[in-house]
């Protein structure tokens, strides 16, 4: 078996969906209490990306990325183009996955915040720019704007958004418009649940571990 098919295996396992009163959820507690599981998933995400050659656009190889089981292309090395610079992740899951594929790459780590759950919402700008972006109004009851300090990207940055699950890809569209707004390059998102469609997943350059279809039920 291949650490990728131990992987997909590992997470199929300790996943559940939980009912509650106020509707279904995905319990991914699970994945986090295993420490095999924890230590596989930071290089399985890194790798989703890793046989970019230079230039190549990050969505152009996605289909077929979730093939349960199939093992990934080996790590590039630390100078190889094409290879990110610099992890970015979403506050909440992504501020755990984003460090432990960083980690394996021998890259940092932006955090990517929710505005309204930081305190002093908006005073952080003063002697630290931010990037904004919205997600549309209608996303999540309201939509939402992340950010994320603006001197943490530069024009020398190819940026890999790293992530738990992606549905609507409208949060990392916006990640990706903060990434465009720094002169970055975009380099793709690596996910462990990809529930994207198909115009979405080429659009933004999504690699999955698995689809949702692979979840137990
Ligand atoms: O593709 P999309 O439709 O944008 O959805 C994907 C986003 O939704 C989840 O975050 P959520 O907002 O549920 O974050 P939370 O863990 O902080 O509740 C997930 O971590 C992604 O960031």
């Amino acid at each position: 078996m291949t650490d990728r098919q131990r992987v997909v295996r590992r997470l199929q396992e300790t996943f559940a969906w939980r009912d509650t009163p106020v509707g279904e959820f995905a319990d991914l507690s699970g994945w986090w209490r295993d420490p095999e599981l924890l230590r596989m998933l930071g290089p399985s995400l890194a790798e989703l990306h890793a046989g970019e050659a230079a230039g190549e656009a990050a969505g152009a190889a996605a289909a077929g990325q979730t093939d349960a089981g199939q093992t990934g292309q080996g790590a590039r090395p630390a100078d190889a183009p094409g290879r990110p610079t610099v992890v970015a992740g979403i506050e909440t899951r992504g501020l755990v996955l984003g460090p432990l594929t960083a980690l394996h790459l021998g890259v940092g780590f932006v955090e990517v915040r929710k505005e309204y759950r930081i305190a002093g919402e908006g005073q952080r700008d003063g002697d630290d720019p931010m990037l904004r972006a919205q997600t549309p109004p209608d996303y999540q009851d309201g939509g939402l704007t992340l950010m994320a300090p603006r001197r943490l990207f530069g024009p020398q940055d190819r940026v890999l958004l790293v992530d738990e699950w992606i549905e609507s890809g409208a949060q990392a569209n916006a990640v990706r418009r903060m990434v465009a707004e720094a002169g970055a390059e975009w380099a793709g998102v690596a996910v462990i649940v990809d529930a994207c469609e198909p115009r979405v997943r080429e659009r933004l350059g999504v690699r999955g571990l698995v689809a949702e279809a692979d979840l137990p039920g």
